[in-house]
C-alpha cells in the first residue's frame, strides 16, 4: 500500500483527493492537513507521498518544508513561476536525499486538459493567430489558470522554434480587453458561476480556424490524474523535480 498524506485536505481539491485515496486499493490515508496544522508531522515514517493542493500563496513554503522532511510530494496548486520552480531544485539538492527525492508539479490533472495542451502544442506552428480563452469557477483566486499560463508558453515555444513572426494584432487601444499577454500569446480569463474549469485555444488562419476546448465538469476529473503521479512517484519517476502530468503519459 502507498501510504499518502493530504496538505490542503479540507480544501475543494483536497477533499476529493481524501476521497480517491481512500477509495482506491493500492493507496491508504496517512495524515489530512490543512491550514494551521504542522508540516512537520509528515515523515517519511508515515508516508511515501505527499499530495499538497493548497493556495499559490503558500505552496512553495509547504514543499520547501516537505522537501526538509525528506518526503516526495505531488503537488497541484499553482502560481509556479521559473524563480519558484529554481528554488525548489535548489531546496532538492540541499535537502536530506538530493538524490532519491521527487517533486511533481502539474497545472492540470485531467486527460482532456493535458491532450488539449499537447495538441495545441502540435497545431501552434501552423497557424498565423493563438489566443487562449480560460473559463472558471468564481471562487478561484488565480488569473490566468496556471494550465492556460502552460499552454500559453507550449505554444510561444512552438512559434519560437518554427521561426514565426509575433501573431498579428493591429490593437492600438486596450483597457484590458485584450487579455494578459504570456510570451506574446493573449491569454482571457471568465469567471462563471456554474462552471469548473475549461479551456479554449484558438488558431487562425485566412478562411479557416481550429479550436480546441477541454472541459472539466467536476473535480473526480482530475483524480486519476492525481492517483497517477502519486503510483509512479511511490515507483519508477524520476528523481528530481518534474513538471506536467504529459511526463507520465505515453504521448
Ligand atoms: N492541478 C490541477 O489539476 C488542479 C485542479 C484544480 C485546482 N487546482 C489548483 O489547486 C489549488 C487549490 O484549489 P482548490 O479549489 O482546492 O482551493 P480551496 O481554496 O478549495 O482549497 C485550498 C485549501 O488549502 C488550505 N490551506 C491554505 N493555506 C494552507 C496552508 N498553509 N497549509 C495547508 N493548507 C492550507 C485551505 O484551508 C483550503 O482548505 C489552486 O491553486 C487551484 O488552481 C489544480
Ligand atoms: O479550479 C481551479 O482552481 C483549477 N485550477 C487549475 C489551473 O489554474 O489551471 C486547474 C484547473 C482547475
Amino acid at each position: 500500500m502507498i501510504k499518502v498524506s493530504v496538505v490542503g485536505a479540507k480544501g475543494r481539491m483536497g477533499s476529493h483527493v481524501v476521497a480517491a485515496v481512500n477509495n482506491a486499493s493500492d493507496t491508504e490515508l496517512s495524515l489530512a492537513l490543512d491550514a494551521g496544522d504542522d508540516l512537520a508531522q509528515i515523515t517519511p515514517d508515515n508516508t511515501d507521498v505527499v499530495v499538497e493542493f493548497t493556495v499559490p500563496s503558500v505552496s512553495l513554503t509547504n514543499v520547501l518544508t516537505l522537501i526538509g522532511q525528506g518526503v516526495d510530494v505531488v503537488v497541484g496548486t499553482t502560481g509556479w513561476t521559473d524563480e519558484k520552480l529554481a528554488q525548489v531544485k535548489e531546496a532538492i539538492a540541499k535537502g536530506p536525499k538530493p538524490e532519491t527525492q521527487k517533486v511533481f508539479i502539474a497545472p492540470n490533472f485531467a486527460i482532456s486538459a493535458v491532450l488539449a495542451d499537447y495538441f495545441a502544442v502540435k497545431a501552434a506552428r501552423y497557424f498565423e493567430s493563438a489566443e487562449v480563452i480560460e473559463l472558471h469557477h468564481p471562487t478561484k483566486v488565480d488569473a490566468p489558470s496556471g494550465t492556460a499560463i502552460h499552454t500559453a508558453r507550449g505554444i510561444a515555444e512552438a512559434r519560437k522554434a518554427a521561426g514565426m513572426a509575433p501573431v498579428p494584432d493591429a490593437t492600438e487601444t486596450d483597457g484590458g480587453s485584450r487579455g494578459q499577454v504570456i510570451d506574446g500569446i493573449h491569454v482571457h480569463a471568465v469567471r462563471l458561476r456554474g462552471l469548473n474549469a475549461h479551456e479554449e485555444v484558438l488558431f487562425g488562419n485566412v478562411g479557416e480556424q481550429l479550436t480546441i476546448r477541454a472541459d472539466s465538469f467536476d473535480r473526480t476529473s482530475f483524480m486519476p490524474g492525481v492517483l497517477l503521479a502519486v503510483r509512479k512517484l511511490a515507483g519508477d519517476a524520476p528523481a528530481g523535480l518534474t513538471v506536467g502530468l504529459d511526463h507520465f503519459l505515453d504521448l
